[in-house]
């Protein structure tokens, strides 16, 4: 099938980025990028690109090359299904909050609610790409749910899983390790290659099944967690022991079996994405009953809450055993740097346990506001959001959330903040001057000869 147009589904930290970069690599094609949430769309057609609601190093500036001339954002989302031969579904798939499987399984309703769209609305062929993360078998389900519209359509489902990581989101798409096509229609399959062959080389772009490829995403996102809750499994070893896990990550990375990548010792993974995806494996494994591959994935999960809850207790056991009417400032609030996504970031998690210990939390994050804070903190439903307000305040500049501090928490690596003059901020703050550094981001004997208690991960 000839494509000339593109809509996707869902104007969020995939379809943007992805078709964006899409756009700018292939101007000959039309893509439309639509979402039911109008002021999310408005944010993307925002004539200052500052506005844009995602903060991706270089989004901008594909943005701006490419909106307007064949890149769109539109809420009307049938005319677009309606114009397009090919569709992208790239809606979120939150785990379930509600009835069976809640907690666990991934919530489909809005995948679902997209086919049924594109069932009603459809007048000509299409390809219909799956890509949002989903659990396996799931193009069943869409399959059946678009061949049954009785209208004489022809539909073919592919999948597409994406792999970019948040904050590298641009090289990530314009440098694909691989791209992920599965299907069942060659003909399909490979005018999506095509899309992709742009810029992808063509012995990077991997053809499988549609179950391969539905379930090579939640096992690239279950093994590169594991790496970190391995290394971080290791840390309180360390800390125990004496071993220094910077040192042991770099020898063991060394080994070219193991590779140095997703080594890095830390307060815990974040994201949208490891915690869901694991989860979702973990139910699928049930559901098969297959219980020790479901044991064996969730104690990824199992040693990362370990890890936050261990990060805030020996911040609270080092101060003296209380952080009651204490400032504790916070660095970082995003889930890894260069975003400004918050999405199960184990700063909420720690700055929850430390409200509960009454602590008074000073929070800086150069991307994150004030609002997307108290927002994480009010959906965990551990206290009012007047007493979260209460706990909480918000700083646009670092050293306002220092002055007087007991202690500071990094809880986010930004580069910013190795540069800062640590020298002033010790000055700021009281003394013992406190650092727990979650992300070892800065440098031990810096930080002693400053005067500084500090503490870091797994040293
Ligand atoms: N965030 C990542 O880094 C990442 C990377 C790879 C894969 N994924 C997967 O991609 C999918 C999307 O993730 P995201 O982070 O972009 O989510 P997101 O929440 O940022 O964006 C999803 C968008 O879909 C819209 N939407 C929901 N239902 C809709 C409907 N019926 N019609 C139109 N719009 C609708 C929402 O309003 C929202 O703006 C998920 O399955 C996720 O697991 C995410
Ligand atoms: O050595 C490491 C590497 C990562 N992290 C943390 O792990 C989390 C996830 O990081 P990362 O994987 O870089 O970001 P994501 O945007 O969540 O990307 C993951 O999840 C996406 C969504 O499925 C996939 O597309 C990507 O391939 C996969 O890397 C973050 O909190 C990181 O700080 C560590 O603590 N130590």
């Amino acid at each position: 099938m000839e494509i000339k147009n593109i809509c996707c589904i869902g104007a969020g930290y995939v379809g943007g980025p992805t078709m964006a970069v899409i756009a700018k690599k292939n101007p000959h094609l039309n893509i439309t990028i639509v979402d039911i949430n109008a002021d999310r769309i408005a944010a993307w057609n925002h004539p200052d690109l500052s506005k844009l609601p995602i903060y991706e190093p270089g989004l901008a500036d594909i943005v701006k090359d490419t909106r307007g001339e064949n890149l769109f954002f539109s809420t009307d989302v049938d005319s677009a299904i309606n114009n397009s031969e090919m569709i992208f579904i790239s809606v979120n798939t939150p785990t379930k909050t509600y009835g069976k499987g809640k907690g666990m399984a991934a919530d489909l309703k809005y995948v679902e609610l997209c086919a049924r769209n594109i069932a009603k609305v459809a007048k000509t062929d299409k390809i219909v790409v799956e890509k949002s993360t989903l659990p396996v078998r799931t193009a069943e389900a869409i399959k059946s749910i678009l061949h049954n519209t009785g209208n004489g359509i022809n539909f073919h489902i592919l999948s597409n899983p994406e792999f970019l990581a948040e904050g590298t989101a641009v090289t990530d798409l314009l440098n694909p390790d691989r791209v992920l096509i599965g299907g069942e229609s060659e003909e399909a399959i490979e005018s999506l290659a095509k899309v992709y062959s742009s810029w992808v080389p063509e012995n990077n772009i991997l053809r499988t099944n549609l179950w391969s490829s539905e379930l090579s995403k939640l096992t690239a996102n279950a093994f590169l967690a594991q790496r970190v809750s391995s290394i971080n499994a290791i840390s309180e070893l360390c800390e125990s022991t004496g071993a220094n896990v910077n040192e042991v990550a770099r020898a063991i990375g060394m080994d070219s079996r193991i590779g140095s990548k997703f080594l890095n010792a830390s307060v815990g993974f974040g994201g949208s994405c490891f915690q869901k995806d694991i989860l979702n494996l973990v139910y699928i494994a049930r559901s098969y009953s297959l219980n020790e591959v479901a044991d064996y994935w969730e104690q990824v999960i199992i040693m990362n809450d370990h890890q936050k809850r261990r990060f805030s207790d020996r911040l609270i056991k080092t101060l003296y055993n209380t952080v009651s009417g204490k400032k504790i400032a916070m660095f970082g609030w995003a889930f890894k740097k260069d975003t400004n996504d918050t999405r199960e970031s184990a700063a909420i998690y720690v700055a929850d346990h430390l409200l509960n210990e009454q602590a008074n939390i000073s929070i800086y994050d150069p991307k994150v506001s004030e609002e997307r804070i108290l927002t994480d903190l009010n959906y965990l439903n551990t206290r009012t959001e007047a007493e979260n307000r209460n706990g909480v305040s918000y700083t646009a500049l670092p050293l306002d959330a220092v002055k007087d501090a007991h202690a500071i928490a990094i809880m986010t690596e930004w580069d910013e903040f190795k540069a800062y003059d640590w020298q002033d901020i010790y000055n700021q703050m009281q003394k013992p001057a406190f650092i727990f550094d979650g992300r070892n981001l800065l440098n031990k004997q810096k930080m002693d000869a400053i005067g500084f208690e500090y503490y870091s991960i797994g040293q």
